[in-house]
């Protein structure tokens, strides 16, 4: 309740005036039947015409009434539980936009999606439930007992045996069902699950035609959220037809009793027909009162899932210390291991130091760390031991907007957004005039965009489909020069560049004004030869770092990359 009181909070007068409405309607409901016996005690038994109109007219006031109130009512509800999923929905994007990479991790994206949506539809709907109906039902079947006993006390004691099997079902029913609906929204993150990772793999999946296993793998979630969907439906198929019968009973009793007593000249015949509708209202009231019951073991589910979200860890503080910040990175004895990986350090005791202004290139084998190092670097992950420095500044006591703002990351798979060319390239340099925009892009060697009828305005498919994986990796260097930072981080970022225009971006890299620290992730080593120093990484471990010259002099790791890369190459 408490993760929601905020919004309440602020939709508290409608959600009350409504709170009002419904519950007026209910007192308006629960005179109908009062009012009905009137007619016919004191109109139609004593044929009176006259008291049958006037109890009437009362009758049809109070219904109409009761339709204002209900029109009031059911608009207010749409209008709260939508505005409260609204803001429910935003909270949770901008809670998961804030998550960090650990928590990221920790909830499959599926599952995320899953919450989103269905949680939160299931939420709209139990706080439009509360405001339309879940008040109504147990004022009605309150209101209802309480009348019905002030009519015939002997026949209630009917309604209190029927209420009393019915609050024993209820409860039956509120037990079976929490673990299944639990189980229910587990496996409608599975299908969600599957089937965004076929729409991610969609071309693999067609070149290995791998159909059979796709259609098998859906078929399996399919089947298993099918069955927890009757297994969750299956308590209330058995226990609102038992409710219907047990007041069907009820019912068949009061009227059988009623006749008795009628027969004694112990109740007349409008306080029976009134105890009957009665009996239906208590029907209709206890219906409901088991779908709210059962509305609210869904609604607990979905909060208990919804609350993991907000629960989860969020990145490291947006700002810190508010340094002017120009590029001086220190690596000093960092150890760190990722958080729910095996515990094996990604990076073992790393030490280096690369000067504003100049160039390094990490190189090493798959698996030596060099990515993690431009992970720790964005601060994406603290480092367990040791430090990093930019500036001298410990990155911990640095925000990590601040740091971010400081370093351009061009990632080893790049990232592009349905939109044009320009918007991805403008990403981190929103004020960036058509001059420098078109100048990064030459410096991508991403000459192929004018050559597009469309130029920079040309669109670009979800996540780049329409584009080749070098152009996409050129556009995606673009956008990293662009940002005009004083870091400028490549994480393998020419791996899809022929040799010829890898070098020329190269060159251009070292060629540019900008006083920039370049650091190059590469498995190459003819472009860790172009850095002013290169870090040899294995295992985690820096086992080399120098010029290229001091590395194949002094690096046994480094020298046999060289030789198999370079020298092998040279004899082909
Ligand atoms: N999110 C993660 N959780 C747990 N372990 C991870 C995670 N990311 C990487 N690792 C592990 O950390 C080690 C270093 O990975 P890293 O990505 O830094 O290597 P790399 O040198 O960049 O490799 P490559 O050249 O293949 O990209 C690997 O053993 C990898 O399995």
């Amino acid at each position: 309740m408490k993760l929601y009181s905020r919004y309440f909070n602020r939709y508290k007068i409608p959600f009350l005036i409504a709170i009002c409405c419904v519950t007026l309607e209910a007192v308006c409901d629960l005179l109908g039947p009062t009012l009905m016996s009137h007619i016919i005690n004191n109109g139609i038994e004593s044929g009176s015409l006259d008291k049958v109109y006037y109890w009437g007219f009362r009758m049809l006031l109070v219904t109409l009434i009761g339709a204002v109130f209900a029109v009031t009512r059911n608009n207010l509800a749409s209008f709260v539980s939508q505005r409260m999923g609204a803001d429910l929905r935003t909270d949770l994007f901008t809670k998961i936009m804030s998550f960090s990479e650990e928590s990221v991790d920790k909830i499959e994206s599926g599952s995320l999606i899953t919450r989103m949506t269905n949680d939160t539809s299931q939420i709209v709907q139990f706080v439009n439930g509360i405001m339309r109906i879940f008040l109504k039902a147990p004022i009605t079947c309150i209101g209802s007992i309480i009348l019905a006993s002030m009519l015939n006390l002997r026949l209630s004691i009917i309604i209190y045996s029927v209420v009393a099997v019915v609050a024993i079902l209820i409860t039956i029913s509120m037990k079976l069902s929490y673990q299944r609906f639990y189980q229910l929204q587990k496996a409608m993150d599975r299908i969600n699950t599957r089937v965004q990772e076929y729409l991610l793999g969609i071309r693999l999946v067609k070149a290995f035609g791998t159909y059979d296993k796709e259609t098998r793998e859906f078929e399996e979630a399919n089947q298993n959220l099918m069955q927890k969907g009757v297994s969750s439906l299956l308590v209330i198929t058995v226990i609102s037809p038992l409710l219907s019968l047990f007041v069907g009973f009820g019912t068949v009793a009061v009227i059988y009793i009623g006749s008795r007593l009628f027969t004694l000249n112990m109740a007349n015949a409008g306080d029976i027909t009134a105890f009957t509708i009665y009996m239906a209202q208590i029907l209709s009231s206890l219906l409901m009162i088991t779908n709210v019951f059962n509305m609210f073991v869904r609604t607990k589910a979905s909060t208990i899932r919804i609350r993991e979200i907000f629960e989860c860890d969020e990145d490291f503080k947006k700002s810190g210390m508010k340094e002017e910040l120009s590029g001086d990175i220190v690596f000093h004895n960092v150890t760190f291991a990722y958080p729910g990986g095996s515990g094996v350090p990604a990076v073992k005791n790393l030490s280096f130091t690369v000067k504003k202004g100049e160039s390094l290139a990490i190189i090493g084998p798959t698996g030596s760390g060099k990515s993690t190092i431009a992970w720790l670097l964005l601060r994406f992950y603290d480092t367990g031991e040791g430090n990093i420095l930019i500036n001298g500044i410990n990155l911990k006591n640095l925000g990590v907007d601040e740091i971010r703002n400081e370093i351009a990351i061009v990632p080893q798979k790049p990232t592009l957004f349905s939109g044009t060319v320009k918007e991805n390239i403008i990403w981190g340099n929103k004020n960036a005039t058509a001059e420098e925009i078109s100048l990064a892009a030459e410096q991508a060697e991403a000459e192929f965009i004018t050559q597009m009828p469309e130029g920079f305005e040309s669109s670009l498919g979800s996540g780049g489909v329409n584009f080749s994986g070098g152009q996409k990796q050129r556009i995606s260097i673009a956008r990293g020069l662009l940002k005009k930072s004083s870091v400028l981080l490549l994480d393998d970022a020419t791996s899809a560049l022929d040799a010829i225009t890898e070098a020329r971006v190269l060159r251009n890299l070292k060629e540019r004004k900008e006083d920039q620290t370049v650091i190059i992730i590469t498995q190459r080593c003819g472009t860790a030869m172009t850095a002013d120093k290169v870090l040899v990484m294995e295992n985690g471990i820096g086992v080399g770092f120098g010029t290229h010259a001091e590395l194949i002099k002094s690096c046994q790791v480094y020298r046999d990359i060289y030789e198999t890369q370079i020298e092998s190459s040279k004899e082909a």
